[in-house]
């Protein structure tokens, strides 16, 4: 216990092509399985698979009673913009927007906590931003068809099966949708004709800036850097942003200065670009698509085309200049001297010679351009740099070479949308005008993430599509379980460009279509924890997870797959259905393992916590609702049997002694965590009170870190007659945890008058409560104590559990309230950048937070600073760190291999003891 103070998917749709990415094909459109539909009142916008549940739910079966507008859709309005396209010369990029069902789900426990935390506001709409996410898609614009396609079968003109105007009848002949680049102009009538809908067009060079904006505004993770194969986010300060040199590679190239929103100019450009590339080298190579040509590139050796400093200089370099013998005089020199034709050389070492060559002539330009306006950053973007690492390297090469190190080329994840999501920004009611990173969740879902086998098909439609995908994927594909090791950099020469050093045999996924691209949810209700110290330095991940971390990881994660999946597969009632599905989690699950063993940056940066989420994820990807659902309800069982008898106990015990037999109790009854192997092996050595007896006894003080003093000095001596005004538990488990750890615990602050807000996850990871399931849980606890059902009551719980609504708070009993928040999150960890705001709502007036499990206070957090006093506790390690803990030392101890070794370590002694 620790404390601080304040003080597709991508399918090749025909041969060769560049193919529709499906991660759009998030949104499964089958009917929800029984144990989903027997949960979807319970379910929240966080999560990606939830609300896809809801989506088709809310259409067939929901009525607009059940939902509730104040929370998720505020703007709603039936001319809402929901696509825009960017149709360039070469592909045609869409983004579009699909509304999150609403809380069909909003329960009355929550509209009442919500009115005693101040936050009912009686149905006006409060929030400025819609709910719902934002897709990122691209077809090749020759594959106009497909598009066009894709745009009907997901009713993408109706604004998804939800829409308002869908409902109304609306008939798209009237609609209009933003379109920018060439495209708009010369694709305009077969739009009409097709699909009976006008392009309005958007300028293209303001399409690229408020996307560039919207990007380096609204995302944490956006712009990278990339030099000698490693690539780096970067952390843009919105106040440092502007300005900026925004070099668009498409098929040609446009160089911007960006000085503000709407702001910019354009200063050059070149007509040596993505186009250039593409059809030199479909000539020179006969490849049939740009991705054949870069992947051809992978494999070339470019010293065979370009004529080099050595050949010039009869293999030395030209050291007074600073050119190495390796450095390249002139790209396809080498061509001139031979007598050679064009089918005498590699059509691998072409298309490296050529992309080398496009590409650092790109980097010198840009690099031209900034130094006239006197600029540093460069951001790179457009379809022509699809994340490819030798593309990168090479522009950042010649950035860096002929800057001398003075500016520095950036990268964009999103690249390639920034005209269709400037496009989309230039709707008068997107809603977005708001927006902050902290209401965008990014998720990749199945399609989004990779590539692999050549699989032809229609689009994934529904979840049976998505499983039959998997299936075939397996069959055909070896990349998920064969990931590709990065490439050891090499070294360039004395200031001359030498052999590319970032590239492998395999076309990265990221290099192809897929790039690495989630799906964006936005959601509104997400906000800033408000307790935290520092908000702009807080890091929830406590280490990095750098590629030995993450060998780490990947074997536990593994290790833990078939467990997982037997439990998933057993709690959705065992049968075909499910075993197919969980099939299919494991191999989607797998192949993100094997995308992030190969390059840990591949989804922008992520930490542990988004690891363990990223799990769960995939989990509810397949609708698997909550895996450990009987384990929770069978331990929650077990304990409120015993909950009598331990609050009797307890209260034989004076103060002190009860305080610190509550607080074991609280370390004790945290043994029971189902994500770490050592735990579970000990659950099959007794049952769940032998345990908890056992565990008990052996949190004997002195802990790892012990401020138990402190904290009792400020419970018992301080300020005794209401040490805090307001706690907010952060529970963990089911069963004993909450029951026999966290209650006791809550009761003990409720009779010295401090509020308790108990925090509990939105949606299941593992064993953990949901906020969904401790009404309940409470309302049988309180059923054996007063101090828990007066509390209970005053807090709106009781009567929610039992009866329903208290619709009039007047005659609430004077008691301190016990309340139940959601955190949003659907994980083992919280980000406490991104909290519900019923959470945020709460934190406001609370003055006492205590953190317990390993992912909320060891994963994550472990060196969160918070403005009031915060108790972290571990079971594993016994701690408790109060309030004027030694950071220092304790991170320094609380690396991976010690608590690792520590939860073996205790089970271990509590194995021995039995
Ligand atoms: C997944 C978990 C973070 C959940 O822990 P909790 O927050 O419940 O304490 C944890 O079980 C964990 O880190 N497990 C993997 C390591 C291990 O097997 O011990
Ligand atoms: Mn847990």
């Amino acid at each position: 216990m620790a404390a601080n103070n304040s003080d597709s998917i991508q399918e090749e749709l025909g041969e060769g092509g560049v193919g529709v990415k499906h991660e759009a094909e998030e949104e499964a459109e089958g009917a929800p399985s029984s144990a989903a539909q027997a949960t979807a009142t319970t379910m929240l916008p966080r999560s990606s698979s939830r609300p896809q549940l809801d989506l088709s739910g809310a259409a067939i079966h929901g009525t607009l009673e059940d939902r509730n507008p104040t929370i998720l859709l505020p703007n709603q309005s039936d001319d809402i913009s929901h696509l825009a396209l960017d149709i360039g010369g070469s592909l045609i990029k869409l983004v579009y927007f699909s509304r999150h069902a609403e809380l069909s789900t909003e329960d009355k426990r929550k509209i009442s906590t919500k009115r005693r935390l101040g936050m009912f506001n009686g149905g006006r709409r409060s929030y400025p931003i819609l709910g719902g996410r934002l897709h990122f898609v691209k077809f090749e614009t020759g594959k106009l068809n497909e598009c066009l396609d894709f745009i009907s079968s997901k009713q993408l003109l109706r604004g998804g099966v939800d829409s308002p105007s869908w409902r109304s009848g609306a008939q798209p002949d009237n609609i209009v949708i933003k379109a920018t680049g060439g495209g708009a102009y010369k694709y305009a009538d077969l739009f009409k004709e097709r699909l009976g809908v006008s392009l309005e067009k958007e300028d293209e060079m303001d399409c690229l800036v408020s996307g560039a904006n919207f990007l380096l505004k609204a995302i944490r993770h956006e712009a990278f850097t990339h030099m000698d194969g490693h690539k780096e986010y970067v952390q843009i300060d919105q106040n440092d942003l502007f300005p900026f040199l925004l070099v668009n590679v498409g098929s040609g190239v446009s160089i911007i200065k960006v000085d503000g929103h709407g702001k910019f100019q354009r200063v050059s450009g070149t007509n040596v670009g993505g186009g250039t590339y593409w059809g030199l080298g479909r000539l020179m190579t006969k490849c049939k698509s740009f991705d054949e040509l870069l992947e051809l590139s992978q494999r070339g050796d470019n010293s065979t085309i370009d004529m080099l400093v050595g050949d010039i200089y009869g293999g030395l370099d030209y050291s007074k200049i600073g050119l190495s013998a390796s450095t390249i005089a002139s790209s396809f020199g080498k061509t001139i001297s031979e007598n050679k034709e064009l089918s005498d050389y590699r059509p691998e070492d072409i298309s490296l010679s050529l992309l080398r060559m496009i590409s650092y002539n790109i980097g010198q330009i840009s690099y031209l351009n900034a130094l006239r306006y006197g600029l540093k950053r460069i951001f790179f973007g457009g379809f022509f740099i699809r994340g490819h690492a030798y593309t990168m390297d090479t522009i950042s090469f010649a950035v860096n070479f002929w800057s001398k190190g003075e500016a520095q080329a950036m990268f964009l994840r999103h690249e390639g949308f920034l005209g269709a999501l400037g496009a989309f920004m230039s709707y008068e009611k997107h809603g977005l005008d708001d927006l902050r990173v902290h209401h965008l969740v990014e998720r990749f879902p199945m399609g989004a993430p990779y590539v692999g086998g050549k699989i032809h098909g229609p689009p994934l439609g529904d979840l049976n599509a998505k499983i039959s995908w998997m299936e075939k994927f397996v069959q055909k594909g070896t990349q998920i379980i064969a990931p590709v090791p990065m490439g050891v950099p090499a070294t360039t020469g004395m200031g001359g460009f030498e052999r590319p050093t970032s590239k492998g045999d395999i076309l990265r996924s990221d290099a192809s279509a897929a790039l690495n691209v989630g799906v964006l949810h936005l959601v509104p209700t997400l906000d800033v924890f408000p307790l935290l110290e520092d908000p702009k330095t807080y890091e929830p991940n406590t280490i990095d997870l750098d590629q030995d971390e993450f060998k780490y990881w990947f074997k536990v994660l593994s290790d833990h797959l078939p467990d997982l999946v037997d439990k998933a597969v057993a709690s959705e009632g065992g049968t075909d259905d499910a075993e197919r599905r969980g099939d299919a989690f494991v191999h989607a699950f797998s192949a993100h393992l094997a995308r992030l063993m190969e390059e840990p940056a591949a989804y922008g940066k992520f930490g542990l916590a988004n690891l363990l989420e990223l799990r769960e994820e995939c989990l509810r990807e397949f609708q698997f609702v909550d895996a450990y659902i009987s384990i929770k309800q069978r331990e929650n069982e077990a304990s409120l049997a015993v909950l009598p008898d331990l609050l009797m106990e307890l209260d034989t015990m004076n103060e002190e002694a009860r305080l610190l037999a509550l607080i074991e109790g609280v370390l004790a009854a945290n043994i029971f965590d189902w994500g770490s192997r050592a735990c579970v092996e000990l659950y099959h050595k007794g049952t769940i009170i032998e345990i908890y007896r056992m565990s008990r006894k052996k949190m004997q003080r002195p802990w790892r870190i012990d401020d138990f003093d402190m904290f009792k000095k400020r419970m018992l001596t301080d300020r005794k007659d209401q040490p805090y005004k307001r706690a907010l538990l952060f529970v963990d488990n089911s069963g004993a945890d909450v029951v026999l750890g966290m209650l006791p615990l809550a009761r003990e602050l409720l009779r010295h008058g401090t509020e308790v807000v108990l925090v509990a996850n939105s949606l299941p990871a593992l064993n953990d409560v949901t906020a969904n399931e401790l009404p309940e849980i409470i309302a049988e606890a309180s059923k054996h104590c007063g101090i828990l059902r007066k509390a209970a009551e005053a807090g709106g719980l009781l009567v929610d559990a039992m009866a329903g609504i208290q619709d009039d708070l007047k005659d609430a009993p004077e008691s301190v309230p016990l309340m139940v928040v959601e955190n949003g999150c659907g994980s083992p960890c919280i980000d406490f950048r991104q909290v519900s705001s019923e959470l945020a709502a709460a934190a406001k007036d609370a003055d006492l937070l205590i953190l317990e499990g390993m992912g909320r206070a060891l994963h994550t957090n472990l060196n969160a600073r918070f403005k009031c006093d915060a108790l972290k506790q571990l079971a594993e390690v016994s701690w408790f760190i109060c309030t004027q803990l030694d950071e220092e030392t304790c991170i320094r101890r609380m690396i991976r291999p010690m608590y690792q070794e520590t939860s073996y370590h205790i089970c271990d002694s509590l194995e021995q003891d039995n």
